[in-house]
């Protein structure tokens, strides 16, 4: 019998390319979801990953991809919830319509995927079964300029809660909260240097720490309702 796949919303590009690389490397059947059609997509697919096409900023974009993803499988091991909008706060007239769709991606997608698709985890014939859900450092301590973000974030903090009492003992459900492991395309040397002064390890790791964390939730079958730091000594700063 096959081994039943894992889902990592988000998949496409940075984290959750290289776990989806490293789950695939491992041996693990990969579905990821992906926002807008990219070349590097083709090297995935060509691996075998199932590639389905889902924008979170709705309720009926969420729903649609539910559907699709349940025609792709009828089973899963494990749902990553990677998919995440990094959006800074607008002031203007876009304020509240950025916190809609940073609910939606943050804590709609993850609530009704994990509603939807706990059929799909039960059925999976493999001893343990998992949600990981990517939270963020931020979630705990707030931030200036991505206020929205991180109460989104925190906000999906507390779903890990809720559902790893509702799923457990046949689901474990956690999260992972990285602060800085990896640069976006526009950060400077300048941005990497303050960025790193502000952890007590004072480097930018890149995701094979994330991949790592990931991977010690997924082997563990007594660990959930957890959400694992994943920050470089961020609180001791
Ligand atoms: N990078 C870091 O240092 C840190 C990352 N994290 C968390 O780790 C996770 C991965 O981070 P990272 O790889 O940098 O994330 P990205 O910013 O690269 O986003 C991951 C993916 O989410 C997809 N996405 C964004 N909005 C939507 C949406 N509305 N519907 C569907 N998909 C969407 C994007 O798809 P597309 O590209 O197609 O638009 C993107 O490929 C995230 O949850 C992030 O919050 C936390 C702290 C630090
Ligand atoms: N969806 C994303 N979330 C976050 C990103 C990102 O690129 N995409 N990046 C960060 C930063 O690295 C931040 O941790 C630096 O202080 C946070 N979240």
């Amino acid at each position: 019998m096959s081994a039943s796949p894992i889902l990592i919303t988000g998949g496409a590009r940075r984290l959750g390319r290289h776990c989806a690389e490293r789950l695939l490397d491992d041996g693990h059947p990969v579905i990821i979801s992906y926002r807008r059609e990219r070349d590097e997509l083709e090297a995935l697919r060509r691996r075998g990953v199932a590639t389905l096409q889902a924008d979170f900023a709705s309720e009926a974009g969420i729903l649609d991809f539910i559907a699709r993803l349940k025609t792709e499988t009828d089973t899963l091991r494990a749902i990553v919830h990677n998919a995440s909008d990094w959006t800074p706060d607008s002031p203007g007239d876009d304020a509240g319509a950025n916190f809609e769709r940073l609910f939606r991606v943050h804590m709609q997608a993850p609530y009704l995927i994990n509603l939807h698709c706990r059929e799909l985890l039960a059925a999976c014939p493999e001893p343990l079964r998992d949600i990981v859900h990517m939270s963020d450092y931020v979630a705990r301590r707030g931030s200036k300029k991505h206020v929205a973000y991180a109460a989104t974030k925190a906000g999906l903090d507390n779903l890990t809660l809720s559902f790893a009492a509702m799923y457990a003992p046949s689901i474990q459900v956690n999260a992972i909260a990285p602060a800085l492991v990896m640069l976006g395309e526009d950060d400077d040397a300048a941005y990497a240097e303050k960025a790193m002064a502000k952890s007590a390890m004072r480097m930018i790791p890149g995701p094979g720490v994330v991949y790592q964390s990931l991977r010690y939730l997924l082997d563990n079958r007594y660990v959930t309702g957890v959400t694992l730091p994943v920050d470089g000594g961020r609180h001791l700063r």
